[in-house]
């Protein structure tokens, strides 16, 4: 049988030349990266770098002025935020974005709403199908919380729970999307040392036993150069390094734009 040698993996998400400004203030400079398949590619980069404003560029929620985003070879600038979480790009947020009345398992379930290829009538008609529908939802949500090892707290609501669970949570909702990529934005910020360790933890689960995916926005330092494949450096904006952890610490633009000014 012929070997075809079809070389490195296609990257999963493309992103070329993107500028932004606002009313003449440049939020993102010239960034240029790649996220290939099962790699975690953090940002960094001091107050104001714009790494969130990366997020919202992917997410949709900004249009840049020019440059080019790709994601699974789709045109990521042509298309809102629902229809960019439809393609499979979920999102975690800095503070915990959940209905805090609702259950775990609630909060979980919403999660794979756009899943659900009903409407309200539909539902009612077809009972059936949109049942099936319901059984395979479930079935998923378990293995998330499984998975996350949320079982404890399973059927309680969201606001009783330790601000490190909620994260957890918010995790969750986010693979019940069944992400192609997922977009973690600060995971670990507020958390205590074991929250933070335990998180650690299931990142890496979710790129090692999932394979899915990550760009990660996260301030802590030894959490990123732990866990990252590849770093991006940003400063005003532009970039500044882009490699493997241990090179970009060495790297004197970043030690003068970010680490030296850290420390
Ligand atoms: N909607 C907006 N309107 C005006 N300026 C904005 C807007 N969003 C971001 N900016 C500006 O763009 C720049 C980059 O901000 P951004 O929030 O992306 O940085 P960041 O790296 O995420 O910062 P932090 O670490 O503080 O979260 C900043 O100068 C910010 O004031």
């Amino acid at each position: 049988m012929a070997v075809v040698n079809t070389g490195p993996a296609a990257p999963v998400l493309r992103v070329q030349d993107v500028h932004l400004s606002f009313a003449g203030v440049q939020a993102i400079g010239g960034v240029t990266f790649e996220v290939g398949p099962a790699e975690l590619l953090a940002i960094i980069g001091p107050n104001g770098a714009g790494k969130t404003s990366i997020f919202n560029v992917l997410s949709g929620v900004y249009r840049p002025q020019r440059g080019r985003v790709t994601f699974l070879g789709e045109d990521l600038l042509a298309r809102r935020p629902p229809e960019i979480a439809a393609l499979g790009l979920a999102r975690t947020f800095q503070n915990v974005e959940l209905f805090h009345n609702l259950t775990v398992l609630d909060n979980l379930m919403l999660g794979r709403h756009h899943h659900f290829r009903y409407g309200a009538l539909a539902a009612v008609v077809w009972y059936g199908r949109a049942r099936r529908a319901e059984l395979a939802a479930r079935a998923r949500v378990e293995e998330i919380i499984d998975f996350l090892e949320l079982e404890p707290w399973r059927r309680h609501p969201v606001r009783l729970l330790p601000y490190g669970v909620q994260k957890r949570v918010e995790l969750g909702r986010a693979l019940a999307m069944e992400p192609r990529l997922l977009l973690l934005d600060e995971p670990v910020a507020g958390m205590n040392l074991e929250e933070t360790e335990d998180m650690a933890r299931f990142v890496l689960d979710i790129r090692d036993e999932l394979g899915i995916p990550m760009v990660l926005v996260e301030h802590d330092m030894g959490l990123v150069m732990d866990l990252a494949d590849r770093v991006l450096v940003l400063d005003f904006g532009r970039p500044v390094a882009l490699g493997a952890p241990a090179e970009v610490q060495r790297d004197p633009e970043v030690i003068k734009a970010y680490l030296g000014g850290a420390a």
